[in-house]
């Protein structure tokens, strides 16, 4: 990158200064505080907090007092302190801190409406404490969150980015327009020949940064000065390197919509999925990113009525083929005749085919993506496409890319791949699809379980490695304190996940319940989850091992336990959890974790994933 950004001066680091020393809101008294960590400041601490002399401190405390906003207590032999007269406000109000030279913001107690904001064109780094009341949200706003903000224009953008700090802050306005403008430079259109065209905004963006960062081969021919044809292969990976010059590509080209299929939605959609859609349809290409259960499927399904051409459908398991055909049936116009399954089973090519990417990223079944003129690609759970998968999109790029995701695209660690590859993330915002009552908002427990068996914890201490972590997993009292739980919600249907087949197994016998794993044939695990499913059946519980991670539709759970399986990812995390938080269930989440040992930790952070999203998080020691 040769331009990069020019880091704004360190004093706007301190949140403290600046403005007039003499008019101090109650605002900056409370800031100071909180810098002093006290809960009381004498007029010179205020002072030198605030960048200003201590008679200026002081007249403005004599303010505050006044004013009633602030009481003065005299202690003997000490300077005079002063502390806030409503502390009550003071522990529940939200506190936005701004560091603009770091891109930082840091929220105490953010507002709903502070969350959607920041969520718009902001990354949340970490947040601090579970309980609800004492959280801190610390956010960073990179490049690729504000190339990718919903806004119209940069003073969209900067209205909203204003509307959260508590002051302006003008380097950091700057920096956000000049990477808005970064993702306005370049645009990919095609010409009226039919070939694609790469156009810059002006001379020297061509010159200069197009000719450095793209290779021989890539551009054809120049066409002006701040026009060249591209190479029809090449597309994907003009995009790629521009993007990491960090110049994201704006692609405007016709796609191909493929052989017609004409489908209708029999299903009225929701406001937000008409908008994902209506968003879909103009930049042709985005990822769905929302909780599991907020209908994204069926926002797929109306996009693919919208586009009107074949469609092929990629998505993780064999058993997520079977549940979109039926969704596509459930929800759609679609003759049954024209959908197809492709994958291990079976494979038929039909104008809506739904495959597996194990088999998709497979040299084999390569042709599946040429068999037909495919008009919409859609990756399921897109966080899920693999590098084969990921460098055949790269030769799909003319075509419609829809991806869904319950991940938000920001942290999946992939996120290149899946702006540049497939598209933009086009999102609801969580907190408002939990206040709508879409989806309703699961509460997690995270249980700290100790070891009741003193040979097992014995056992523990003196493994190493791999083994050590299946030793914490296994800790038997787990065993005990799930079937606590179960007896607790008697009735309710539950789903207990475990990460290894032993444990399943142990599990399983002792609550007398089946136990689904990789070893269980499709049918029977199929059978099973129809009579999880079905109301009134005699099965409320499954022991479920990483099969059933992942978008099994099983409504009607009104339990998760996870009972190992934290050494996974955050990503898993969140997925269980989604289990249970389809719109119907109580959606309660526990999660054991072997107290002393990495579980903690891990359980911590997979959870860490949830309340970010505005979750209740609440932790638990179970007692010896
Ligand atoms: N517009 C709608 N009207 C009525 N019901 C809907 C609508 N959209 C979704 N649903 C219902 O909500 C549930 C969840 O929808 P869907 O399966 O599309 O969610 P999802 O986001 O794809 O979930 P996951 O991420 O787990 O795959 C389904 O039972 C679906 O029928």
């Amino acid at each position: 990158m040769t331009d990069d950004t020019g880091e704004p001066a360190a004093s706007d680091d301190d949140p403290a200064t600046g403005g007039d020393p003499t008019d101090v809101p109650i605002d900056r008294f409370h800031e100071a505080l909180e810098a002093e960590e006290r809960p009381v400041a004498t007029a010179s601490e205020v002072a030198r907090r605030l960048g200003t002399t201590q008679a200026a401190a002081r007249d403005a405390l004599s303010d505050l007092v006044e004013r009633g906003d602030v009481d003065r207590l005299d202690v003997e032999s000490d300077p005079v302190v002063f502390y806030p007269s409503d502390w009550g406000a003071l522990a529940s109000r939200e506190r936005v801190v701004a560091f603009p030279s770091r891109r930082e913001i840091v929220v105490d107690r953010p507002t709903q409406f502070t969350r959607a904001r920041l969520s718009q064109f902001a990354y949340l780094v970490d947040t601090t404490g579970t309980e609800p009341g004492t959280r801190g949200y610390l956010y960073r706003i990179r490049q690729e969150d504000v190339w990718a903000a919903p806004f119209e224009d940069a003073d969209g953008l900067i209205g909203s980015l204003r509307a959260v700090l508590p002051r302006r802050a003008d380097h950091l306005e700057e920096w956000v327009r000049d990477q808005w403008r970064r993702a306005h430079r370049f645009r990919l259109y095609t010409h009226e020949d039919g070939y694609v065209v790469l156009e810059a905004a002006n001379e020297s963006l061509m010159g200069n940064v197009a000719e450095s960062h793209l290779e021989d081969g890539q551009l054809r021919a120049p066409i002006s000065e701040t026009e060249a044809w591209v190479n029809e292969d090449a597309v994907a990976s003009v995009k790629r390197a521009l993007y990491d010059a960090g110049y994201p590509v704006e692609d405007d080209r016709d796609l191909e919509t493929g052989d017609p299929v004409d489908i209708d939605l029999t299903t009225e959609l929701r406001d937000y999925q008409e908008t994902w859609v209506d968003t879909f349809l103009e930049s042709r290409s985005g990822v769905y990113v929302g909780p599991p259960g907020s209908g994204k499927t069926i926002a797929a399904i109306a996009t693919i009525a919208a586009v009107g051409g074949e469609t092929l459908i990629l998505v993780p398991s064999r058993e997520l083929a079977g549940q979109w055909r039926d969704e596509l049936l459930a929800h759609s116009t679609v003759d049954p005749a024209d959908v197809g399954l492709y994958h291990g089973g079976e494979k038929e090519i039909r104008p809506v085919t739904i495959a597996t990417y194990q088999i998709a990223g497979m040299d084999r079944h390569r042709s599946l993506f040429d068999s037909r003129e495919w008009g919409l690609i859609c990756f399921d759970e897109a966080h899920h496409v693999s590098a084969p998968v990921y460098s055949r999109t790269a030769e799909l790029q003319s075509k419609h890319r829809l991806g869904l995701s319950a991940t938000p695209v920001r942290e999946t660690g992939n996120e290149e791949e899946i702006y540049t590859l497939i598209g933009q993330p086009i999102g609801a915002d969580w907190d408002a699809l939990f206040e709508a009552g879409f989806v309703q908002e699961p509460e997690v427990e995270i249980r700290y379980v100790p070891w009741r068996e003193e040979l097992a914890r014995n056992e523990y201490v003196s493994a190493d490695g791999r083994e050590r972590r299946r030793l914490a997993a296994e800790n038997p009292a787990k065993v005990a304190e799930v079937r606590y739980l179960l007896a607790a919600h008697r009735g309710k249907k539950a789903l207990v996940f475990v990460e290894y087949l032993d444990h399943g197994e142990a599990i399983a016998d002792a609550i007398g319940a089946p136990f689904v794993s990789g070893e269980t044939p499709h049918h029977d695990r199929a059978e099973l989850f129809r009579r999880f499913r079905e109301e009134g059946s005699d099965l409320d519980v499954l022991v479920v091992s990483r099969v059933g991670d992942e978008g099994i539709d099983l409504p009607n759970a009104e339990l998760a336990v996870v009972a190992s399986g934290l050494g996974g990812s955050r990503r898993q995390g969140s997925q269980r959890a989604g289990r249970t938080m389809r719109p119907e269930g109580s959606a309660l989440v526990y999660v054991l974790a072997t107290r002393g040992t990495s579980e903690e930790e891990f359980a911590q952070r997979q959870m860490r994933h949830l309340a970010r999203k505005g979750v209740r998080v609440r932790e638990t020691n179970v007692a010896e």
